[in-house]
């Protein structure tokens, strides 16, 4: 069922997005992330894509594990999200290499070790596939609430025209809401594609 974002304080809707997610149990994750694949892997958009930025799933996002190991065996290369101590809010894309080190960041979520040469500033980076919390089909993203992506990407809203990086939002169908209420730091994404469709405006 589609939820009414407007009835809902941002805590509520983001809960209960959140447990939406949740409560998927893990063959429909399963199969979730295999739709996920089937639908954007042969896209131009991640066919054209060398630089890519992903994610690891976490809190029952949805899954772009295949596409990243395809991203490898096409010899792109891979960027992902990392938190540091300092400062706090911000994130930075790090590419990803076979030396590679693994932690994990404040939130457990597995991340690289930070090298500062293999961070890069967004503008380096063909796609950046987003973890959505809620979406709605006007591009309008709800993420976490630490407001990480929109600090990173937050150069773009000074850009008239967008051309790096494309923005794709990623999600489970069931966490389509009819409209988000967006603040004014909000970056909104390009297109989202879904276990199920693509949503492009
Ligand atoms: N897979 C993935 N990686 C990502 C993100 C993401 O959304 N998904 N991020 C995108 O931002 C960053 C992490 N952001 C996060 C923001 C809040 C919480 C979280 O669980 N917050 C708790 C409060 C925990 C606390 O304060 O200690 C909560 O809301 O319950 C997790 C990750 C970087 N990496
Ligand atoms: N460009 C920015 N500069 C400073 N603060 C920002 C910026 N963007 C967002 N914030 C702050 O981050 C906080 C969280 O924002 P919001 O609730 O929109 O997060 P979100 O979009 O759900 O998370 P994310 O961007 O990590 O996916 C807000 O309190 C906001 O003030």
């Amino acid at each position: 069922m589609t939820i009414t974002a407007a009835t809902l304080s941002p805590k509520a809707l983001r809960k209960l997005l959140r447990n939406r997610r949740c409560t998927l149990t893990p063959l429909q994750q399963k199969i979730a992330a295999k739709h996920l694949y089937q639908q954007v892997i042969h896209h131009p958009l991640f066919r054209k894509a060398q630089h890519i930025g992903l994610y690891i799933a976490n809190d029952g996002e949805i899954d772009p594990y295949l596409l990243l190991k395809a991203a490898q065996r096409y010899k792109k290369t891979i960027y992902l999200p990392i938190l540091q101590r300092w400062p706090k809010f911000a994130m930075a894309f790090q590419r990803i290499t076979p030396d590679t080190r693994w932690t994990l960041n404040r939130f457990n979520i597995k991340q690289p070790v930070a090298s500062f040469r293999h961070q890069v500033h967004p503008v380096k980076l063909d796609l950046i596939l987003m973890p959505l919390v809620g979406f709605d089909e006007y591009g309008g993203r709800l993420g976490m609430g630490g407001g990480f992506y929109d600090r990173y990407l937050s150069y773009l809203k000074n850009r008239k025209r967008w051309h790096k990086p494309y923005l794709l939002g990623l999600a489970h169908e069931c966490q389509k809401v009819d409209k988000l209420q967006l603040n004014s730091w909000d970056i909104p994404v390009h297109a989202i594609v879904t276990d199920q469709r693509w949503y492009t405006q």
